[in-house]
């Protein structure tokens, strides 16, 4: 059998990704406190890839990894030429526009978006027929609805706590998503027996 190197995504995603393995009989043993990013089942079938969740698809485009486990919206924002070969349920959580009010707000101007998902949000609007500014962030994007940075914010809702705490309302929602578990083009063909075994078991 040939090892499969998976990448998996450091974050929120790790502790729902390392439980579903567990539970379906694949042995992670991975130490949150290690400063290690590479590392092996006690089996030695596969090895894992620490990365963050923007990465893991191009770590799994660019052969670094056969596998990969990323949410759907990054793979959507991103788009790489990846298969995405399996939903595994984990990571759910939506795309959503949120501002202060549940109605967008009047402005006078193109309205101001803050977001991470910048062609996500792009596309949505650009199919709207809506005309927006679009300002860039990286974190914390609820800030920017509260503080009058933008008009209103893109980004993800899951439980709604962020939402509520901030003072901020759903005005639409974009998309759900959730983690796929991912695969390199020339890996899937070169190593299908093991990754067709990795797909038996997670099911
Ligand atoms: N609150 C949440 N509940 C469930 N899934 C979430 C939540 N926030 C983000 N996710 C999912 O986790 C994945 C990683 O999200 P994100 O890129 O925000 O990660 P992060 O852990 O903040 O990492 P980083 O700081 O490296 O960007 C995404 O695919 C996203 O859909
Ligand atoms: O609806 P909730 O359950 O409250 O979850 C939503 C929050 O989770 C994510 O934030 P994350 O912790 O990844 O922080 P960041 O986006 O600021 O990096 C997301 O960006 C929201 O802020």
């Amino acid at each position: 059998m040939k090892q499969l190197t998976i990448a998996l995504a450091k974050g929120r995603l790790m502790d729902e990704t390392i439980e579903l393995f567990k539970n379906k009989g694949i042995p992670i043993d991975y130490d949150e406190k290690s400063r290690r990013l590479i590392f092996e089942s006690s089996d030695k079938t596969f090895r894992f890839l620490i990365v963050r969740a923007q990465d893991v698809a191009t770590y799994v485009e660019g052969n670094g990894a056969d596998l990969g486990v990323a949410g759907i919206d990054v793979l959507i924002e991103n788009k790489k030429d990846v298969f995405e070969l399996m939903d595994l349920g984990i990571g759910k959580c939506s795309v959503v526009v949120a501002g202060k009010s549940p109605n967008y707000p009047d402005t006078p101007t193109q309205l101001k978006v803050a977001t991470k998902f910048v062609n996500i949000t792009d596309e949505f609007f650009a199919k709207k027929g809506m005309a927006i500014e679009i300002i860039k962030l990286y974190g914390s994007i609820e800030l920017a609805g509260v503080i009058g940075l933008a008009d209103c914010i893109v980004d993800i809702v899951s439980t709604g706590q962020t939402l509520k705490e901030n003072g901020l309302h759903i005005i639409e929602k974009i998309m759900d998503s959730s983690a796929f578990l991912i695969s390199n083009r020339v890996s899937y063909y070169t190593k299908n027996k093991e990754i067709t075994n990795l797909l038996e078991l997670l099911k």
